[in-house]
Parts: structure tokens; sequence; C-alpha cells
């Protein structure tokens, strides 16, 4: 029970850290208006605005975003000070008013214990509504009054796990615990991995690093930003709103999906096939398919040439195609190389034709019979390459030998030949291309003739998550040919150097009639100051963007950190793809292999890990669950101990003295068990987890399940858009999200379950990450059957409730 004078103070106090907060957005609204008033001036100037305006704008977005529970805790320290801590720090002129969660000085909230008080000798929890204080709730760190205790600030968690959920995920910034704590707050260094089982706080502890890391390390995170992967965009759109409320918005979030610019990749696919594209042989498999492109003619070819019979023969092509070959450079940027050798070829074929020296042989002409025996010289013979080089048979068949390709490309013609897979899938030892040594065994074929039958489609249909990192191999081992762009790009410069050196002219030539006194003399001059070239630098014309933004749309984008949620859930085709994105491999990889559904999924973190970094990762492992209570934590025991039985479940910290219930019935029974729960749901929210099968008579037998695709939609837009309205209404908090939902509204129409509904019908494939008061899981057999690692996926649905868990199984109508 809080004293009416303390709950005094603390309004006083929380008043006077409101104002302050109004002052500083008072001052940043004045400063963005400043801003956008003036228009017009230097492309430098524009850039430089808009770069402030940006900086404004993200400021105000993120003093907007912690006007809820803006101060959540006190402590009391040992020399009689007070620091309030809260969601982003404030000061009064130098006095610190607030401080910032992330700070050093806050940790002490998260881990001070009796035992160990780090100079605290009490920890307030403030609970406030609005602008008001609440509640308080105090614990005095006194050795005498010690207890083991594990749990830090009890009440105030316990009270956040029992409340209602709302279909979004919430920061648990008031109540992190001290094992979280130690994952949030490790250095961003190398790769670590944080394990552990369902509800144990992984995506929250994973999103308070990533806000943890920025703060901590804003001057080298803030320039490559923080990409944070998760499974699919319904989880995306279910923790989006967390790093907002943590006054963090430079932060990508992304599916495996969404990993190469230029397309949003949700084509559906059935887990065989994306097992096949995940697995790492595909590496040798696309640079077949590459080398498969790189052709000889099998029987010679005529190309008519200006009345000319021309023969492109495997002979006179094979020597160009080693040479692009021998250069090591990737196939696009090798090509020159091999239509150069194929152009000589036929160049010289042209030139015996017209320059044979019909006197060469003659036994009178001694003189000739020393020279070549073509009149031709080597001007002519460049003209003649470079007319061929323009004829368009030549054109077309230097295409159809040595073509130039796109990723896009290379895998729609792979995709659609049965041959070309074939080719690409035969073992090394039988393809011609290099001969392999006679003593060496025969390989295995990289995928076997039914693997290959899997694979193969029609063009069209768009591309599925399991493309994306085959596509990004391909880009890799195609190479872009960037001549074009260069050349562009230094016609712009030039031109931006003559305006600069113009400028420099202009000043230079002022300077001699302005500046006759003195004093003036002294004042340096631009001329004085820069070179043509630093000025045109300067000049650059730049779009300003923000890094969330720049790194979505380029591939070979860096990121100075990556985090990777319900990461059991990568291939291994993914994992090259997500290294490549950090060469520094600053990590954070979090999941729980027990959980894992993916065929092929990995057995242990060193799996993963071992060939990129060897063992030189750290592993933390979260213990305790905070999402399940006792009654259905001890439930799933059985189904966990038949998918993995090595695995401890984790530790619950509640318990809610519900048991599960079980009930086995008609579609009519089951009916009436869920209208039962929705009713007693009250405001929290109900999941009924299904086997894929029984969609559609779900849907038709409770409508009050949206199944993805609510009915009254065209009355809910926000449903459409993939964004919920308080983020449409404040684009600046959106930044880097979701960008492919928001230009696609249709993928998002009946593929994304609206999670804010009271009650939705999902798979387990969906449920995974998410919570809900109430689940009930159907057909649990079906569940266990339907995949090789159902018992994983059961584990996942009976673990989604916070609160009840019915499982019930339909008997065949
Ligand atoms: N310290 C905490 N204070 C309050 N709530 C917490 C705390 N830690 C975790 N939670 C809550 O527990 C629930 C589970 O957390 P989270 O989804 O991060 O777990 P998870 O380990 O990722 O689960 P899963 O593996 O099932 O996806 C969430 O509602 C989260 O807010």
């Amino acid at each position: 029970m809080s004293s009416l004078s303390s709950l005094a103070e603390e309004q006083s106090q929380l008043s006077v850290i409101y104002r302050r907060l109004d002052e500083l957005r008072a001052q940043l609204r004045a400063r963005l208006a400043e801003t956008q008033h003036h228009a017009g001036g230097t492309p430098e100037a524009r850039s430089q605005r808009d770069a402030a305006s940006y900086r404004y704008a993200e400021r105000l977005a993120q003093y907007e975003a912690v006007e809820q529970g803006l101060c959540f805790g006190r402590l009391d320290l040992r020399d009689g000070d007070r620091l309030r801590i809260g969601r982003i720090g404030i000061h009064d002129s130098d006095h610190p008013l607030l401080v910032d969660w992330r700070a050093p000085a806050a940790r002490p909230f998260y881990v001070a214990t009796a035992i160990t008080p780090h100079d605290v000798t009490r920890r307030r929890h403030i609970r406030t509504r609005d602008r008001t204080v609440v509640e308080l709730d105090d614990e005095i760190l006194d050795l005498a009054a010690a207890t083991d205790r594990s749990l830090v600030g009890e009440a105030a968690l316990l009270a956040a796990l029992a409340a209602n959920r709302t279909g979004r995920m919430r920061d648990i910034v008031e109540t992190i615990q001290a094992e979280q704590d130690g994952v949030i707050r490790s250095e961003p260094g190398g790769v670590l991995v944080v394990q552990g089982g369902p509800g144990t706080g992984k995506t929250a502890v994973a999103l308070h690093r990533a806000a943890y890391l920025l703060y901590t390390y804003r001057e080298q995170l803030a320039a490559r930003g923080v990409l944070i992967v998760g499974p699919n965009a319904t989880f995306l759109r279910y923790i989006s709103q967390v790093l907002p409320s943590l006054a963090e918005t430079g932060v990508l979030l992304a599916t495996p999906g969404d990993l190469f610019p230029g397309i949003t990749a949700r084509r559906p696919e059935p887990p065989d096939v994306a097992e096949i594209k995940g697995r790492s042989v595909m590496t040798a498999f696309l640079a077949a398919a590459v080398r498969d492109r790189q052709r000889v003619p099998g029987h010679p070819r005529e190309i008519e040439v200006d009345r000319h019979v021309l023969h492109l023969t495997a002979a006179n092509c094979e020597p160009a195609r080693q040479r692009a070959r021998a250069s090591g450079l990737r196939h696009n940027l090798a090509r020159p190389i091999f239509t150069a050798g194929v152009l000589d070829a036929l160049a010289a074929q042209v030139a015996d034709r017209i320059g044979a020296d019909p006197f060469w042989d003659d036994p009178l002409g001694e003189a000739d019979a020393l020279t070549s025996p073509n009149l031709l010289d080597a001007t002519d013979l460049a003209d003649i390459r470079s007319d061929l080089a323009a004829n368009p048979s030549v054109q077309a068949a230097l295409h159809s030998l040595w073509p130039l390709l796109t990723p896009f490309q290379l895998l729609t013609d792979l995709y659609a030949s049965p041959g070309a897979l074939a080719r690409a899938a035969a073992p090394p030892a039988l393809s011609t291309d290099p001969p392999t040594p006679v003593s060496q065994a025969p390989a295995q074929p990289l995928l076997t003739p039914a693997e290959c039958r899997l694979l193969h489609r029609d063009p069209g249909g768009g591309w599925s998550p399991a493309d994306v990192p085959l596509l990004d191999e391909a880009a890799e081992l195609l190479g872009e040919d960037d001549r074009v762009a260069r050349v562009a790009a230094a016609r712009d410069l030039a031109r931006r150097l003559a305006y600069a050196q113009g400028v420099l002219d202009i000043t230079a030539g002022s300077k001699s009639y302005e500046l006759e006194d003195d004093d003036e003399a002294a004042i340096p001059n631009i001329a004085d100051v820069m070179e043509a070239d630093m000025l045109a630098e300067r000049l650059e014309e730049r779009e300003f963007r923000s890094t969330a933004e720049r790194a979505a749309a380029d591939r070979d984008w860096v990121f100075g950190h990556v985090i990777v949620d319900e990461a059991q859930e990568l291939s291994p085709m993914a994992w090259r793809l997500l290294m490549r994105r950090c060469p520094s491999r600053s990590m954070t990889v979090v999941g729980d292999l027990a959980q894992s559904g993916a065929l092929g999924a990995p057995k242990s973190w060193s799996d993963v890990l071992t060939d990129y970094v060897a063992d030189r990762w750290r592993l933390a492992e979260l213990t305790v669950s905070y999402r399940t209570p006792a009654e259905i934590m001890e439930y799933t025991r059985r189904v966990l101990a038949t998918a993995d039985p090595a695995i401890t479940p984790p530790r619950p910290v509640r318990s809610t003295g519900v048991d599960p219930w079980e009930a086995t019935g008609t579609m009519a029974d089951l009916v009436a068990r869920v209208s039962y729960e929705i009713g007693s749901v009250s405001d929290g929210r109900l999941a009924v987890i299904a086997p894929a099968g029984h969609r559609t008579a779900l849907s038709a037998a409770l409508p009050e399940l949206t199944a993805g695709l609510p009915p009254d939609l065209e009355a809910r837009p926000e449903l459409t858009t993939g964004l919920s309205p308080d983020l449409e209404a404040r684009p600046e908090l959106t930044t880097g999200l979701l960008p492919d939902l928001e230009a696609r509204p249709e993928l998002t129409t009946g593929l994304l379950p609206d999670l804010e509904a009271r009650a939705v019908l999902l798979t387990v494939a969906q449920a995974k990450g998410l919570e809900f008061d109430t689940v009930v899981v159907v057909d649990p057999d079906r569940i266990r059957t339907d995949s090789p690692r159902g018992a994983n996926d059961l584990y996942v649905a009976l673990t989604r409730p916070t609160q009840r868990l019915g499982v019930f199984t339909l008997l065949p109508s």
C-alpha cells in the first residue's frame, strides 16, 4: 500500500519531469518548423536541411513515444542520493531529472538484491496512468530481511505478467530481470547466442538489447544500423511497437523473405521444397548452374555477317571460355573477356577472307614470303572486330553462349528447365568442366532426380522466402556489371567539378575587386579554404534517407549489429546471407532448438555457427518462463519429452491455479467450448491453433475467429495496410518497419491474421513467437503427425497461453 505522502512526493516530481519534457518537445517543434520553413538554396544546403529535419523529427518522435510510463522507478542510494529511472534521460540545465534505463547508473535497478545491493537501500517501482502516479511498490534492500527470492520487483513483475494481452507485444523495461539484464547489456562484439525455452523473454530481451546497443554504442552503430530478423510478417507486426515505445526508431525489422532488395518473398511453398532450397549444398548447385550458362557450341554454328558465313565452334570458343573462367572474375564481369576472345576468333575468319595476300606463297616474290600472309593491319582488324561486336546476329550468338544474367533470370530459367536442374545437380565428376582426375572417386550428385523434380516450376508467381538466400547467392556468383553506372557517376563528377571550379573562379575573381581593406582580406574566402574537388564532393546532390531505408534498399549493406530471433528456423543458406550482411560478426542469435518446426533444423548452435566463427561464440541461457504458468508448463512436459528428452523446460514464475482442460468431440462441441472461452476472456485475446487442414471447416463453424481475413474488412481499412492505425498516423515511427507491406497492401489482405481481434485462428507456424491469454489447441495428434517435427510444433502450440489452455480432439464427422 502506497502512503499518501509518498504518492504526493512522487506526483510532484513526476510533474516536474513532464513539464521539462513538454519544454523539450516545444523546442524541437520550433526547430523543425524553422528548417521546414526554408526552401531552395544550394543542393548542399538542402541536403543539410533535410538531415537536420530528419534528426529533429526523429528526436521528436522519441519524445512523443515515451509519454506513457515515462518514469517508472526510483533508486535510493546509501549516500542519500535518489535517482529516478525512466525510458529516456532528461536533464534540467545540468541537473539530471530522469536517468535513461540503459545508462550504467540505472543498472542497479535491475540487478541489485539485498545480498548484492550495489549501494541501493531502496528500489521503488512507480506505476503511472497518463501523467498520474497510481501506485508505488518499494523493496528495501536490507541484508537482515534478505530472502533468497531471485525475482527483482516481484509485485510489478507479477502484475505485468497477469495483465491481459492486447495482440501487441509490450516492452518490459520496468521489470527486466537480472539474468535478462546480463544479456541485454552484454558487449556487442562477437556472436552471442541466447537460448531459452518458450516464454523466457528471448524476444523481449532481443528488442531491449537493440535499444541498449543503439544507446550505448550510438556512434558505432547509428551509421550502419541494426537489423532484427523475425520469422514472419505477423510476428514483426506483433513486436513492431516495442522499439518505438523505447524511443528507438532506427532499426530495420525484416523477415528472411525481405532481405533481397526489390522483392517481397511471400510465395507459399511446401516445406520439403523449402528444405532443399535451404541446404548448404545449394552453394555448389548454383555455382554449377552459373557455369552451365557459360557455353561453347555443341555443334558448329554458322553466322552470316555482311555476306560472310562465319563459324562458331567449340574449338574457337573454348580458349575464350577458359580465359574468362581463369580470370577469377564473377560471371557478368568475366563476360567481356569471353566476348573479346570470341570476337577475335570471328575477326580472324573475316580477315582470312578479305585480307588474304594472293601473292604470299608466290615463289618469285621473296619479299612477300617473309611478311604476313594477310594484308590487313591491326587497325583494320580492330575495325572488323567492332563491326562484328555491333552486329545483332553476333550479339545474339554471344548472348546465347555467355549471357549477362540477373539473379532473377538465373533462378527463373533454372527452375523452369528440368535439363538445367539435372545438369546443376550432376556430380562434379560427371560434369565435363573442369575435368576431374580419374583417380578421384566419383562424387555424389548434389541433388537426387526426385529433389530436382521438386524444384521444377514454371516462370512467374513470385518468390518464396527460401528463394531469397538463393537469389543472394546468385547475385554473389554473377556479380553486377556496373560499367554503365560507373561511366554515369564519372560524368556526374565531371559536371560537379566543372561547376565547383566555376564557383571558385567567380569567388576568387571577385575577391580582388571587393577586398581593399586589409582586415577584410584576412577573412578567408571559399577559394582559399577549399579545392574544387572538395567542393564538388560537398555539392553532391543527395536525397536524404534514413539508415534503415538505405540499408533496406542495398544488397551490399553491412549492418553494425544483427539480431536474429527464432534463429532455430533459419536454413544454412539463410545463415550465409545473414553472415554476408554482418562481416564483423557482431550478432545476437536468439532461439530455442526445441521449438524448431523446420525440416533440416539444426541440432546444436555449433552446427549453425562453426563454419563462420569456429568456437568463438558465447552462450547465455534464459531459464525462467515468464509467460507460461506452472500448470501449463507441467502439462507440456510430456510433449517436450518426446520432442527432445535432453531439454529441461524453463521454470515458471507463477501459477494460476487453473489446470489445462482436455476434451474430445464433434465440431459442434468444439464450437461450444471455444464460444465459452471467448466469452470468458473479457478484454484479453484468444487463439485457436489448429492444423492447416482444419482452417476452412473451422472458419465456417466459428466465424468469430477471423481466420486472417476479418469479415468486416471493408469497414476496417487499417487492417489492409499492414500498419496499425497509430503507426499510420505517425510515419516517423515506421521508418524501416515493414516497408514492403506498406508498398504492397495486397500482401496483407488475408495473409496477416488480425492479432488485435478478440479471437483468431492460426496454424502453429503463424503462432510462433506470439502469445494469448487463452489458447485452444485443436487436434494435437494431427499437429504431431502433420510434419516430421510435429512434436516440436505441438510444444510450440501448447506454450502460447498466459492464462488458460484447452486441448480439443475432433472426432471425424
Ligand atoms: N522481465 C519481464 N517482465 C515482464 N514481462 C516479461 C519479462 N520477461 C518476459 N516477459 C513477458 O513474457 C512473455 C514472453 O516473452 P517473449 O515472447 O520474449 O518470450 P520468448 O522466449 O521469445 O518466447 P517464445 O520462445 O515462445 O517465442 C512476453 O509477454 C514478455 O513481455
